[in-house]
């Protein structure tokens, strides 16, 4: 799927407008703050996204992606460090920038009575060069919808139709604000294809999400906020490697087992932790003997080692490492 070239595009002559050299970062964030009243909902962040790559805002509720995300589209304004988009500034330069980015915002939204269709007829006639709104309605599964008021589609349609929006100008970057939230597994795959195809066609995209899998599958960078604090930045590889270069054996089993007795099982220098209650993990060397002399200590103590498995951390480990709290908490 080529997204931004689907459809043949001539340049129309124009006025030389000076552009940002074509090398700079998509994204250049330093030191961003914003604060509502008492709530610092962003706090120092520093965002960097080279052009043309997929970075992920990995967050609870409230860690202040959005706030990102909107200021960064010109939505609202910082009170405090530097923003550059394409090399722009979002909050004195949105003229320029505009053109230039696809905004898909959380939620959606559009005038109840307007069909499929026609609003992105409407949004594609804001593009000088925009994608065939046909093109993008049969890639996004909408062309059965076409003719349907927005206020009857199903909120996966609403969803697709929003992203179709974010995409028809042709955009070198895109915002996508927890782009699948609310969508079935399926339509959830439809949108994780057509990022991993704007990636293909060089577009860059920021997307936010509470889904680790979602960051894992599609960013080439992930960022972890909390508090409106970035508290770990880097490739999923680079955030889940174990600095000691051990593995992890999981299992869940009844909350509180003495792991003290655990470890005293296992030859020295193994580590055992419950994450949280009932949630173990043992890190070290995991070899078929660790992994028998773990279910043997279970069955001593009269437990079940259910869901036992050997995995790398995910970046859900990370996140409860760094806060000791679940991303969806
Ligand atoms: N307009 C506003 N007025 C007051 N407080 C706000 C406003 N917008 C956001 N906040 C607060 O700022 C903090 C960050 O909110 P934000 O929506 O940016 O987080 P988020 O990570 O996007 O969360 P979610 O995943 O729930 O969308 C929260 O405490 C929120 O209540």
């Amino acid at each position: 799927m080529d997204v931004v070239n689907e459809a043949a595009s001539t340049p129309t002559p124009g006025p030389v407008i000076e552009e940002p050299a074509a090398d700079g970062d998509a994204l250049d964030v330093r030191g961003l703050t914003k604060r509502f009243g008492d709530t610092t909902a962003v706090d120092e962040l520093d965002l960097r996204m080279p052009r043309g790559s997929v970075l992920a805002l990995l967050g609870p509720n409230g860690a202040g992606k959005t706030t990102t995300v909107e200021i960064c589209e010109g939505f609202q304004r910082p009170d405090g460090g530097t923003v550059r988009v394409l090399g722009l500034d979002p909050a004195t330069q949105g003229e320029r920038l505009r053109p230039r980015i696809g905004v898909m915002p959380q939620g959606g939204g559009a005038y109840p009575g307007v069909r499929a269709a026609e609003m992105l007829e409407l949004v594609a006639t804001c593009s000088a060069d925009p994608i065939d709104p046909r093109w993008l309605l049969d890639v996004l599964g909408l062309t059965s919808a076409g003719r349907t008021p927005y206020k009857r589609l199903s909120g996966g349609q609403q969803q697709r139709l929003s992203l179709a929006c974010a995409l028809v100008g042709r955009p070198e970057l895109v915002f996508l604000d927890e782009p699948t939230a609310g969508l079935d597994p399926q339509a959830r795959h439809l949108v994780w294809d057509l990022v991993a195809a704007l990636r293909r066609d060089g577009v860059g995209v920021l997307l936010t999400t509470h889904l680790m899998d979602e960051a894992e599958a599609l960013a080439d960078r992930v960022v972890i906020v909390d508090h409106g604090r970035a508290v770990a930045d880097g490739t999923t590889a680079e955030l889940t490697a174990d600095p000691q270069g051990r593995q992890e054996l999981k299992f869940h089993s009844e909350p509180a087992l003495d792991l003290g007795l655990l470890l005293a099982a296992l030859p020295e220098g193994y580590e055992a932790v419950e994450q949280r209650a009932g949630r173990y993990v043992v890190r070290g060397t995991i070899d078929p003997q660790v992994v028998s002399t773990v279910t043997a200590w279970c069955a001593r103590h009269g437990v079940f080692a259910n869901e036992l498995r050997v995995s790398r951390r995910s970046l859900e480990d990370v996140f409860l490492d760094l806060t000791g709290r679940e991303l969806r908490s």
